[in-house]
């Protein structure tokens, strides 16, 4: 396990262009191998989660080529994955794991085991596999909602499923799924979660209908998919963003990034706080699905935060970032809190116990609820060690509060880091001068 130290920093200067987007990245890869004709990926983020994924689609018999600026995957056509030889290693990656089951559902007559690391093992299935039970298909989960777990595919049955919780994932994995049934297949959200699944299958020649809260998409012979150039990921680019918003003197721009209204619910937060952030952010979407994905830079300055309140309905929109939010309101006059959030409890950690303990151990007044925290802003943090868990978003967070404590911050576990964003250290000490 590797240890690093982050110092009270003087101020981040410079610019900066996150890693490629996480979640784009995953769906480029699966997608991909669902098409019967390559597909180039620019700009695909090779990062231990979406290395995953690649491997993965190997697994499954599509051909992956890399290159130094692009991937190329030539898939296996939509209903004709191979066998592959022994179970499918996700990683730490949960997004694969509750995709990927969506297109092996509709292999008839294939089963596929999927597991992971020892997180992937904490984090529950059964989500994804009420949905495709529905639709046919046989999934057996280790204690009937865990990791390790075999899909058997079978020929899938259109359904009109009403998500419980509101997850991109599990959205995704349905309309996945959709497409291989006969008929049409139909999605409701309970508030909106990132859209980039259904952006995707729209370039790639779906008809992909929004009606609301509803999604529909119909069964098809296959995939299209154009050229992808994938956006940096806002998710990323939200630690260099905190730094800047939190060290006095700080000016940053943030190059290429994604700028998806349903990836920026971070940056509405943090500008609600005072955060000064500016830059041309997409507006909310209407029913029209876009068939791409927009990007652009912002300028980000130090500057005061006043504390405030996260509802359920803006959660799935920040839901990665809710960490920062909590360090954020550290720093703010008065009170922050975060309501709705019990899914940050089934991440690659508890989010809430880890956020909450984490901070506390460096100087915050946070306290736990069942669904979020309420964190009590003292206009600073003394600084002290914070165990990642394993997880990169926890580790990238220590960093940050380090620059920003008085004392300096020592991260227990920083190598985690490299799930999503490999080159982080050395981009905060670019922007650290
Ligand atoms: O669809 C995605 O790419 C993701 C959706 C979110 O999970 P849920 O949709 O399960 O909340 C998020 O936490 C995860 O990092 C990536
Ligand atoms: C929760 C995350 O990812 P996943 O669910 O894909 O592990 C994340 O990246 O913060």
């Amino acid at each position: 396990m590797s240890r690093a130290r982050f110092d009270h920093a003087r101020r981040l200067r410079g610019s900066v262009t996150p890693p490629s987007d996480k979640s784009i990245s995953h769906r480029a890869a699966i997608l991909g191998a669902m098409a019967s004709e390559p597909v180039r990926v620019r700009n695909y983020l090779h990062a231990e989660d979406t290395v995953s994924s690649l491997e993965a689609m190997r697994a499954l018999g599509a051909l992956v080529t890399i290159d130094a600026d692009e991937v190329v995957i030539r898939g296996t056509g939509l209903r004709e994955t191979g066998e592959a030889d022994g179970p499918i290693d996700v990683g730490n990656a949960g997004t694969l794991m509750r995709l990927l089951p969506g297109w092996l559902a509709g292999q008839e007559g294939r089963s596929y085991t999927l597991d992971g690391d020892a997180s992937i093992r904490r984090r529950p299935v059964d989500r994804i596999a009420e949905p495709l039970r529905r639709m046919g298909a046989v999934i057996d989960a280790t204690d009937g909602r865990l990791p390790p777990f075999t899909v058997h595919g079978t020929r899938l049955t259109a359904i009109d499923y009403e998500l419980p919780v509101a997850s991109a994932q599990v959205k995704s994995c349905v309309l996945l799924a959709g497409l291989m049934a006969e008929g049409a297949t139909t999605v409701v959200e309970p508030v909106p979660s990132r859209d980039h699944t259904e952006r995707m299958l729209a370039g790639a020649g779906v008809t992909v209908h929004r009606d609301g809260a509803r999604i529909t998409v119909s069964g098809v012979d296959e995939l299209t998919p154009e050229d992808l150039v994938v956006p940096g990921d806002p998710s990323s680019a939200a630690f260099m963003i905190a730094a800047a918003v939190l060290v006095p003197g700080s000016r940053i721009t943030v190059r290429a990034t994604g700028t998806n209204w349903t990836r920026t619910g971070f940056l509405r937060i943090l500008q609600r706080m005072g955060g000064i952030v500016v830059g041309d952010l997409e507006d909310a979407p209407g029913d029209a699905v876009p068939g791409h994905e927009p990007l652009g830079d912002l300028e980000v300055a130090h500057g005061p935060l006043i504390g405030t309140v996260v509802e359920a309905g803006e959660v799935p929109l920040a839901i990665d970032e809710l960490p920062l939010v909590a360090l954020l309101g550290c720093f703010a006059e008065g009170e922050t809190v975060v309501r709705g959030a019990q899914e940050l409890r089934l991440k690659e950690s508890d989010r809430i116990a880890t956020v909450v303990d984490g901070l506390r151990a460096l100087g915050g007044e946070l306290e736990a609820t069942d669904d979020g925290f309420v964190v009590t802003g003292t206009g600073g943090l003394r600084g002290g060690t914070i165990g990642s868990h394993g997880d990169h978003r926890l580790a990238m967070l220590g960093a940050v509060a380090g620059l920003a404590s008085s004392d300096g911050v020592t991260v227990d576990g920083m190598e985690a880091a490299a799930v999503s964003y490999p080159t982080f250290t050395d981009d905060l000490a670019r922007l650290l001068g």
